[in-house]
C-alpha cells in the first residue's frame, strides 16, 4: 500500500528540442492540497497534461491510487476520478453556464452512443441526474445565478468559477487546477479559498494546484513541489517557498 493518492516518478517530456520536463517525482498525499511551482516555462502545466493523458511523456510512471495512469486511454482519465481546470479556460463560449458543467460530466456517465440512442429512458435518467448534479456544483461555487448565461457574457473571475464548477460537479478525487488564481482579485481569491476548503471539508477530494500567488499558496497548501526548468528543485513545506534560497531565487518575482 502507498501514502501517497498520486506518484509520479522520473517523468521526462521532450518537446523537439526542448525538454520540458527531466525526471520529475511529485507524491501527492490523499486529501491534500499539494502546490505545483516555479517560474514560467518551468513545466507545471506539462506535468499536468501528462496526468491527463494530452502529453506522452518520454520517461516515467504516474499512478492514481496505485493504478498505472499511462497504461490507461486518454478517454478514461474523467472516469478515473481526475478533473482539472485550464490555464486559459477549456469553455465554450457559446452555450450557457449550466450547458458547459453539464458538457464536462459526460465522460463520467459512459454508456455507448447507440446504446444511449437505443435507450432513451437511461438517457433521459442520465441527464435528469447530470443536471441535479450541475445545478448542485453551480450553487457549491456561487453561481445559481448565472446558470442560464452564455459563459462569453461573464466577466473573467466568473469564467473562472465556471471552470472550477465543471470540475468540481463530477466528484473529482484528483482536482488539477492550472493557475486559478490568475488574473483574480482579492475578493475572488477568498472566495476561491473558501470555496476549495469547503470542498476539502465535504469530500474526501485531493488537490494538486498550480499558482504564482505566493500568499494564496501558503494560505491553503500542505505541501509544494517547486520546478525550475523542467526539474524538481525543492518539495516539502509551503513556508520553502519563503526560506529556501534556491526556490526564492526561482519563485519570487514570477508572482502574477
Ligand atoms: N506543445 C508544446 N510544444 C513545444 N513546446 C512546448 C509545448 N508545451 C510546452 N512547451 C515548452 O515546454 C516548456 C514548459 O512549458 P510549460 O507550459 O509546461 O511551463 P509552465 O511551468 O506551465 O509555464 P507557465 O507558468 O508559463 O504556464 C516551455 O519551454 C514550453 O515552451
Amino acid at each position: 500500500m502507498t501514502d501517497h493518492l498520486l506518484e509520479i516518478q522520473g517523468l521526462s517530456v521532450q518537446f523537439g528540442g526542448v525538454t520540458a520536463l527531466s525526471g520529475v517525482d511529485l507524491l501527492v498525499r490523499p486529501q491534500s492540497v499539494h502546490g505545483l511551482i516555479g517560474p514560467n516555462g518551468a513545466g507545471k502545466t506539462t506535468l499536468l497534461n501528462c496526468i491527463t493523458r494530452l502529453v506522452r511523456p518520454t520517461a516515467g510512471s504516474i499512478r492514481l491510487a496505485g493504478a498505472d495512469l499511462l497504461a490507461a486511454p486518454p478517454h478514461a482519465i474523467a472516469g478515473m476520478g481526475i478533473a482539472r481546470t485550464f490555464q486559459n479556460f477549456g469553455l465554450i463560449g457559446e452555450l450557457s453556464v449550466l450547458e458547459n458543467v453539464m458538457a464536462g460530466m459526460h465522460a463520467r456517465h459512459p454508456g455507448g452512443l447507440l446504446e444511449e440512442m437505443l435507450l432513451l429512458g437511461r438517457r433521459n435518467r442520465h441527464e435528469r441526474q447530470a443536471r441535479a448534479r450541475a445545478l448542485e456544483s453551480l450553487a457549491f461555487t456561487g453561481l445559481s445565478d448565472v446558470a442560464d448565461r452564455l459563459v462569453a457574457s461573464l466577466p473573467y473571475g466568473m469564467r473562472k468559477a465556471v471552470e472550477l464548477a465543471r470540475a468540481i460537479a463530477i466528484d473529482p478525487r484528483l482536482l488539477l487546477l492550472d493557475e486559478p488564481t490568475a488574473g483574480l482579485n482579492e475578493a475572488e481569491m477568498e472566495r476561491l479559498r473558501r470555496t476549495l476548503r469547503e470542498l476539502q471539508r465535504s469530500t474526501d477530494v485531493t488537490i494538486l494546484l498550480i499558482t504564482h500567488h505566493v500568499e494564496f499558496l501558503l494560505g491553503i497548501a500542505d505541501a509544494v513541489t517547486v520546478l525550475d526548468l523542467g526539474r524538481r528543485i525543492a518539495f516539502g513545506d509551503p513556508s520553502l517557498v519563503k526560506t529556501d534560497p534556491q526556490v526564492v531565487a526561482a519563485y519570487i518575482g514570477t508572482e502574477a
